[in-house]
């Protein structure tokens, strides 16, 4: 496995355009497989769990066409697996969003019990609490969770935390079932939205979206859709850190200024320049940005998915910030990493007190996760000499080309295989 190289690099100036976001293809094309005639995707990013969640559709039984590097055909009419194995769900947990869809189309789901990764344990017992609810009768054994139900039954379901993932389940789960199917405490996520507008085409009738409460009326049958897929807000903030720490101006391009709400409010607060420019941002950094604290909450909150990010903006402010991780119990493994670089970084319980610092060193670091990846990259552009990332397999998972997107903007920045 390769290394990405990073070098320190000048301010960042130019354009960078934003891919379709990671977190709305997944559960889109888990949710192809309840259509009984073609879905087309657009927008679709070029990232390896994208190939993953392919492989696994394919696994059941889908025919997946990708037409062009942006474009994917999914024909799930004749799927007859309803497992999907070990080898793919141990890749990426988000696999597990074929059970709602299998469930519903099938009414059975064989799926590998995904384990818990770098950033916590990650349990499924609000997917499966909502299947219950819709009554599937659930088993687990031999590392597998098997659900079951000749016709699924709409129900209310109170969600004791809005996590995404089983939203996303339970709605799939929901669009066939008979009768009318209500998400308390729903994730209000925009890819949640993103996901129910895809569903909505397909002939479901799933209301709410984006606030805490979802009606599902059940439908007999979904037909085919052609939808675009919305631009990664994941993506978008962290180049608008890249601008940010490096002093640079930059044009994000492709956004939803709504989604990047809790990022601009936050990068503003450190006197860092945000504007709205048509469908783009424009981040303007003329002085060292100024400390401040983050919280990571569920959407509208600021993204647990920006917290390595906008850490290693803080590990050059000026002043003290204090970065609190409420959504994953253990989303600090970038902290060593970065203090190996010279950030001065205290880890207090679900808190990390950070001491800005302008004399960070290049280092041969570790991407503990995708995020941590995007981290390392933002702080090797502004570190003395070279830093040098492995594990970069984490940054492919959810970054398309991002080495060609930052050196176009002069960023050095390469791969050695
Ligand atoms: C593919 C995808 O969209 N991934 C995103 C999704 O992950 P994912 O859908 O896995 O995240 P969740 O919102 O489900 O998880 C949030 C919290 O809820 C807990 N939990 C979750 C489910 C459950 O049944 N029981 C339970 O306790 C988790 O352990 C975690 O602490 O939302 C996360 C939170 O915004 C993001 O960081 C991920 O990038
Ligand atoms: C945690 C993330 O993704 P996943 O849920 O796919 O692991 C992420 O995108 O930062």
């Amino acid at each position: 496995m390769g290394k990405i190289i990073v070098e320190k690099s000048g301010p960042l100036q130019g354009t960078i355009r934003v891919s379709g976001a990671k977190n709305s293809v997944l559960p889109i094309l888990a949710a192809s497989l309840l259509a009984t005639e073609q879905c087309t995707l657009e927008d679709v990013p070029a990232l390896k769990d994208v190939e993953v969640i392919c492989e696994v559709l394919t696994s059941l039984g889908a025919d997946v066409r990708r037409i062009s590097r942006d474009k994917i055909e999914v024909s799930a009419a004749d799927i007859d697996n309803f497992e999907a194995p070990y080898e793919l769900v141990r890749k990426m947990r988000a696999s597990f969003l074929v059970m709602g869809p299998l469930l519903a189309r099938l009414g059975k789901a064989r799926i590998s019990m995904p384990g818990g990764c770098a950033i916590g344990t990650r349990p499924i017992d609000l997917h499966l609490k909502g299947f219950k609810a819709l009554g599937a009768k659930i088993t687990m054994g031999h590392g597998f969770v098997e659900a079951k139900a000749d016709q699924l039954i709409g129900s209310r379901i109170y969600l004791d935390f809005p996590s995404v993932g089983a939203t996303e389940n339970i709605m799939m789960a929901a669009v066939l079932a008979k009768g009318q199917t209500v998400i308390e405490n729903a994730a209000e996520e925009p890819e949640l939205i993103d996901l129910a507008n895809f569903l909505n085409k397909m002939g479901a009738d799933v209301r709410g979206a984006g606030t805490d409460t979802i009606k599902i009326n059940g439908v007999d049958k979904l037909g085919g859709a052609v939808h675009p897929v919305i631009p990664d807000r994941v993506e978008a903030g962290t180049y608008m850190i890249a601008a940010a720490i490096t002093g640079g101006n930059l044009f994000i391009d492709n956004v939803m200024v709504d989604h990047l709400k809790p990022i601009m409010a936050k990068l503003r607060e450190c006197n860092i320049e945000v504007s709205e420019e048509g469908n783009g941002v424009r981040v303007i950094a003329e002085n060292r940005p100024k400390a401040v604290d983050i919280k990571t909450m569920p959407y509208p909150g600021f993204p647990t998915d920006m917290q390595a990010q906008f850490m290693a903006l803080m590990c050059v402010a000026e002043g003290t910030s204090v970065i609190t991780e409420t959504v994953f119990e253990n989303r600090f493994m970038h902290v060593s990493e970065l203090k190996r670089m010279g950030a001065d970084i205290k880890i207090e319980g679900r808190s990390t007190v950070i001491e800005g610092r302008t004399d960070l060193q290049g280092a041969p670091v570790k991407a503990t996760d995708l995020r941590a990846g995007a981290a390392l990259i933002l702080t090797g552009l502004v570190s003395e000499g070279k830093t040098e990332i492995s594990d970069i397999y984490h940054i492919d998972r959810g970054y398309v080309d991002i080495e060609e997107k930052l050196r176009n903007v002069g960023a050095i920045i390469y791969r050695e295989e």
